[in-house]
């Protein structure tokens, strides 16, 4: 099995989470094009769906599948996205994409995120992926110095805008051992707009493709 279908293959899983009636929470990645394509077989049944970058929402709608504004969509009840690194409490980093603000904006606004990746990603500690920071323009350099402070190696994702028209740091050379923590000292900084640490809402359910078959934890 390739990278690729073990995404698959985990993105499949997790339509089984889709109920009748729901507004679902979708991600962004290669992982979560999976969902979305799966999902347009469902696209009858639910009520409609929320995303988390324009890129979703444009994939979404090429499948016709009914894309709405989460201030009009209330509560959700699932959130199904992708990941870069998990660890075994199933806390995260994600952004490898660029859309992590969005992305906790809607994991925050769901009862249950189901976590879809290759099981490539379950890691024992988190940090050899670099850590994504979305950071308001004018604050880079400051944020920089900072996160040098910290222990990282902050480097600019050159050449890249996220969808809320912010730059990107990807923090290099962090062992992320107290993830809670590292969290709250990147949310402390102003300037940073979303540390890519999901760890006070972490997954609650983190499915992961394997040659062996899917594996689910919760
Ligand atoms: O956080 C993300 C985007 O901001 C993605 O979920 C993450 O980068 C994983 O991507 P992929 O599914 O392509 O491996």
């Amino acid at each position: 099995m390739t990278q690729d279908e073990m995404k698959k293959a985990a993105a499949q899983a997790a339509l089984e989470y889709v109920e009748s009636g729901m507004v679902v929470g979708i991600g962004t990645g290669s992982t979560a094009n999976h969902f979305i394509d799966l999902l347009s077989s469902m696209k009858g049944k639910i009520d409609g769906t929320v995303a988390s970058s324009i890129a979703s929402e444009e994939r979404l709608k090429s499948h016709g599948i009914p894309v709405m504004d989460l201030n009009d969509a209330g509560q959700l009840s699932l959130y199904v996205d992708g990941a870069d690194e998990s660890d075994k409490h199933l806390n995260l980093i994600k952004g490898g994409g660029g859309a992590l603000t969005r992305e906790k904006i809607v994991a925050g606004a769901s009862e249950k995120f189901i976590c879809i990746a290759d099981d490539s990603k379950l890691v024992d500690v988190m940090g050899k992926f670099p850590l994504p920071v979305e950071v308001i323009p004018m604050a880079r350099s400051y944020i920089a110095r900072e996160i040098v402070k910290m222990g990282g190696q902050p480097q600019l994702r050159e050449g890249f805008t996220t969808d809320n028209g912010n730059i990107i740091l990807d923090v290099h050379g962090l062992e992320i051992f107290e993830p809670v923590k590292m969290e709250d000292e990147f949310n402390r900084l102003p300037g940073v707009v979303t540390v890519g640490l999901f760890a006070r809402r972490p997954a609650d359910v983190l499915i992961l493709g394997a040659t062996e078959g899917v594996k689910v934890i919760d």
